[in-house]
């Protein structure tokens, strides 16, 4: 009872201990807590831009801008003129930012892994399969990256090279031979699409397969709605159609090889290393079928497309088409007969390369593609906050006149000089940079040099041909390909989603922010979009601007004018199912419509009398409707001596001039000479 009073007093100075370091504790702690995230906060400062409607946001002025084939032109381009090269929109639900210039683009596409991952809308990913590279992270990423690369890599090119150009003397041959009229684009994808198939998985084509694949692309970019009628509903029942068709073909596959045992490697094909890996338990069935879809459309439909626009560049550029047909005529020189091209032969093809590039950079296949913070950015002075969306784009640096001096002609002499890095970027960057970079090249420039050699058989008589420079320099682009190689196996670790690895990023934050997560995770946002051409310049550029409005609104006046372009595209209609393209497809028959409606009232078309012809031709440039309309090159862009140059109209008589050898792509070029 004694130590009471003393237990009291302890009780007493313990209370008051306590009191004291929790009022400390409290008035120390909770104001630097409050001050710290105010100030946080108030760091967090969003890049300018508007934010549209509740919900809806801007996705109409998108969508608009996306049907009239205008998505840099009507929406990215006066974004950037209003707010600057980062702004912030909402489309489709998802809060998001569109950066524009190499710094971002370094940023985001370096990172990926790291401050950002791929991100697909729900109709792509369910059309394409959740276990396709694009939707796949970290260490799956890399497994598949892996297999598709070795096939797709030099290496696999080896044994690739002798059946791409079988492919494509083979369709030259049936699809090209004694016609009059050729549907360039129609042609391209037919190639690309065998090519696929029977080049990289050895399956034979048979009829109605690319029109099943078209009904699924169809669907890719459509609303993720599941009716049988609507567009993804079509694309799905198509879908299922080539899975059933894909997963027999798979375990057709396995059996042989199981009963074959060891593969002989010298004839593999990216299929039998796909199913090899799904034997070793590396990947699953869903795995190879889902990676085999994305593939035919990530292979097919950007290269198809942009060899019909390399095409298109060489008919209008003369001078150009003449000093890439030296280069492959030095190249066969140096074949025997019937000898197959090298990979060795490609890598000669130092000006065709450019060619196709620079046609790359100013008609891109892919628009640009979207991916997702995985944590606060800061960048440029503004955050890019986690889970919003972040739009880059080809175009923010293809037309900057800094980076491609007068960058809306066509020059291909322009990659002589080094190309800085993040600039140039019809493939990605990253470690999501294209796949199949080298395959494209090498189909592209094949169907150069197949045509070549028909028509150097009767060239060879005529002209002395220099011999062939053996020692080619290995180009920049090469070089440049091999060191973002490099840097995809050395440099991303291929951390899980959500890592914090720094290492590449600028100043990051690891803190939530207050914008509601559902709603990021919206995935209703269109991605990848196919750019295609209809050239316009840069930002500032006014006179630029100016005279290819006029030289494009002349070529609309034609396309109003000329009934051979109603006949191509009900042609077209009646040719194949693509025809039903929705309000979303930018090469819809409405497309062609709104573009003429917007020509006709434009008072600049007057202004046109002078260059008829050139326009007629150029008004014919449809590749089956699957193009835009206003696919032309400006008259600005032009050489004098080239004004009256007569352009390929793949759907144009050529029987002005008969065919030399006549199944050639460029003897095609030659042939519309007047
Ligand atoms: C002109 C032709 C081509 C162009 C312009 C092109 C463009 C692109 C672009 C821009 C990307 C990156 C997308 C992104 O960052 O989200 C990409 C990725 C990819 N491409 Fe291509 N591509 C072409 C041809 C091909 C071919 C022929 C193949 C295969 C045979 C292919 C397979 C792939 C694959 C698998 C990916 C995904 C890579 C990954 O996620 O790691 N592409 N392509």
């Amino acid at each position: 009872m004694a130590l009471e009073p003393n237990l009291l007093i302890s009780w007493f100075f313990l209370c008051i201990a306590a009191t004291i370091s929790s009022t400390l504790f409290f008035f120390h702690k909770k104001p630097h807590q409050f001050t710290s995230k105010k100030l946080q906060r108030k760091k967090k400062k969003l890049p300018p831009g508007e934010m549209g409607l509740p919900w809806i946001g801007e996705t109409m002025e998108f969508y608009k801008a996306q049907k009239s084939n205008q998505l840099f032109e009507d929406f990215v381009n006066p974004r950037i003129i209003k707010h600057g090269n980062i702004f912030k929109t909402k489309i489709m639900g998802s809060p998001t930012i569109v950066v524009n210039g190499a710094e971002a683009n370094r940023l985001i596409l370096s990172n990926e892994f790291n401050l950002v991952k791929s991100s697909w809308p729900s109709s792509s990913v369910q059309l394409m399969g959740m276990n396709c590279i694009m939707a796949k992270q970290g260490e799956k990423h890399r497994v598949l990256r892996g297999i598709i690369g070795n096939s797709l890599g030099y290496n696999g090119l080896e044994s690739l090279v002798p059946k791409l150009c079988d492919a494509v003397r083979f369709h030259l041959d049936t699809e090209w031979q004694g016609k009059e009229e050729i549907s360039l684009y129609r042609s391209t994808k037919a190639l690309t699409f065998s090519v696929v198939f029977e080049c990289l998985y050895g399956i034979k084509v048979e009829l109605g397969m690319l029109e099943i694949f078209e009904r699924v692309l169809d669907g890719v970019f459509a609303l993720p709605v599941e009716f049988p009628c609507s567009r993804f509903g079509r694309a799905k029942k198509a879908r299922l159609e080539i899975e059933t068709m894909l997963v027999g073909k798979v375990r057709e596959k396995r059996r042989e090889m199981e009963e074959e045992g060891e593969v002989d490697r010298s004839n593999t094909t990216l299929f039998s290393r796909l199913v090899e890996a799904m034997i070793k338990g590396d990947i699953t069935e869903e795995e190879v079928v889902d990676n085999m879809v994305l593939l035919v459309f990530a292979a097919h439909d950007t290269t198809s497309y942009a060899m019909a626009m390399t095409f298109k560049m060489l008919a209008q550029h003369p001078t150009c088409l003449d000093t890439l047909l030296q280069e492959n005529v030095q190249i066969k020189a140096n074949k025997g007969e019937g000898e197959y091209l090298t990979v060795e032969d490609v890598k000669k093809m130092k000006y065709s390369w450019q060619v196709v590039r620079e046609t790359m950079r100013l008609s891109p296949p892919i628009f640009g593609s979207f991916r997702k913070a995985v944590t606060d950015i800061e960048y440029g002075g503004y955050t890019i906050p986690k889970g919003w969306k972040i739009l880059w784009t080809t175009y923010g640096t293809h037309y900057n006149p800094e980076i491609f001096q007068d960058p809306m002609s066509f020059d291909p002499s322009r990659f002589d000089k080094p190309i800085q890095a993040y600039t140039y970027l019809p493939f990605g960057g990253g470690p999501r940079l294209c796949a199949g970079e080298d395959k494209e090249k090498t189909t592209i420039e094949e169907a150069s040099n197949s045509v070549e050699e028909t028509r150097s058989d009767k060239e060879d008589e005529e002209k002395t041909v220099e011999e062939a420079s053996n020692s080619v320099e290995e180009t920049r682009s090469d070089k440049d390909d091999e060191r973002i190689r490099g840097e995809i196996v050395e440099r991303f670790d291929y951390t899980e989603e959500g890592s914090t690895d720094q290492s590449n990023s600028k100043t990051v934050n690891f803190e939530d922010h207050d914008v509601n997560e559902d709603e990021m995770e919206d995935e209703k946002v269109l991605e990848l979009f196919r750019r295609k051409n209809s050239l316009r310049p840069q930002v500032g550029e006014s006179n630029n601007f100016l005279s290819m409005n006029k030289s494009e609104d002349r070529v609309l006046q034609f396309q109003e004018d000329t009934p051979a372009e109603t006949e191509q595209t009900d042609a077209f209609h009646s040719l194949n199912e693509i025809a039903d393209l929705g309000a979303m497809n930018q090469n819809s028959p409405e497309l062609l419509e709104g573009t003429k409606s917007s020509s006709a009232s434009d008072d600049d078309t007057d202004d046109s009398s002078s260059n008829l012809d050139l326009d007629y031709n150029l008004s014919r440039y449809y590749f089956d409707g699957s193009l835009p309309v206003s696919t032309h090159v400006e008259e600005t862009e032009t050489h004098q001596d080239e004004t009256k140059m007569p352009l390929l109209c793949p759907k144009q008589p050529v029987q002005r001039t008969p065919w030399r050898n006549c199944c050639g792509l460029l003897e095609l070029l030659r042939a519309a000479e007047p």
